[in-house]
């Protein structure tokens, strides 16, 4: 592909030229989200900062991957009120949704890989979905250097992810989230099932990608070390909603029993006290 195709194909490609210069790439209000008599979310409100790493936690059940699921338009909510860059993704017209759709990356609870291609090629699938008119040549050359970012050995983007260990699938997952440089990055659990040297290699490496491409993180994870280590910021969802969100220090002095009891519990005192000794 010469210069000008590439730059012909940036210029049919959905608002590629634009960067979110807000406050606020994610703002939620009012979100009612139900399953049949299940309520999940009930004036469920959240505004994302631009630049930051939000994690967000809550008890199991409490509606963190559906609330992700609401904010990428996978979930209908029943109420509410979902802006993603500036634009309504709740009443978006087809054409407008797929131009959002392409500045996010999602890395899915489990890498959501598909087996049958390898990891290279599933760092291409996001690629000739948005850039159908990028040649084979260079959309293999960018799934490798995504590969890379991620972490991962050259060699990785010829493997199958059931050649993959546990730690390698997450970043072949991220890499794929990472394929069209996303502006906003959707992380579900991606400590979730790796040792802890894995899992802190992990958090290191989402630290840098989000200070280096310039990310907003929006981050589900049960990880105290996470939360502790990488997150600018958390949200708590409990009683259908976000109760509380803000620095650590901040939510502590919320007197909620459940934030209480994360925080001060067992765990939440070592996660701290590893933080402190590492300092
Ligand atoms: N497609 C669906 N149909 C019906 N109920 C659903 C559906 N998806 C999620 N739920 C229900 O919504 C609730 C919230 O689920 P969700 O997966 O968001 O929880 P979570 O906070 O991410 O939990 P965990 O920390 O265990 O992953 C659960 O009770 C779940 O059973």
């Amino acid at each position: 592909m010469s210069d000008t195709d590439l730059e012909h194909s940036h210029q049919n490609a959905p608002n590629r030229h634009e960067r979110f210069r807000g406050d606020h790439p994610i703002v939620v209000e009012g979100l009612r989200t139900q399953f049949g008599e299940h309520v999940v979310h009930d004036d469920l409100d959240l505004k994302v900062n631009r630049g930051e790493i939000l994690g967000v936690v809550g008890g199991s059940g409490t509606g963190k991957s559906v609330l992700m699921r609401a904010i990428i338009g996978l979930q209908q909510p029943t109420a509410g009120h979902i802006e993603i860059f500036g634009r309504s993704i709740t009443n978006a017209e087809p054409d407008e949704e797929i131009g959002v759709r392409s500045r996010w990356g999602v890395l899915f609870q489990g890498g959501a890989l598909f087996s049958t291609l390898t990891v290279g090629e599933n760092v291409e699938v996001p690629l000739k979905q948005f850039y159908p008119e990028i040649g084979a040549e260079l959309r293999r050359e960018i799934a490798r250097y995504k590969v890379m970012l991620s972490g991962l050995p050259e060699d990785a983007a010829a493997k199958y992810p059931s050649e993959l260990s546990g730690g390698m699938k997450k970043r072949a997952g991220l890499a794929r989230a990472l394929a069209l440089d996303p502006e906003l990055l959707f992380l579900d659990e991606p400590t979730a099932g790796l040792d802890p040297i894995g899992a802190a290699k992990f958090d290191q490496l989402t630290r840098e990608l989000k200070e280096t491409l310039g990310l907003t993180v929006f981050l589900i994870t049960h990880d105290l070390d996470t939360l502790y280590e990488i997150c600018d910021r958390v949200a708590v969802l409990a009683d259908k909603k976000v109760i509380a969100v803000g620095t650590i220090p901040e939510l502590l002095e919320t007197d909620h029993p459940w934030i209480d009891e994360y925080f001060n519990g067992p765990r939440g005192r070592a996660a701290l006290a590893s933080k402190e000794r590492a300092r």
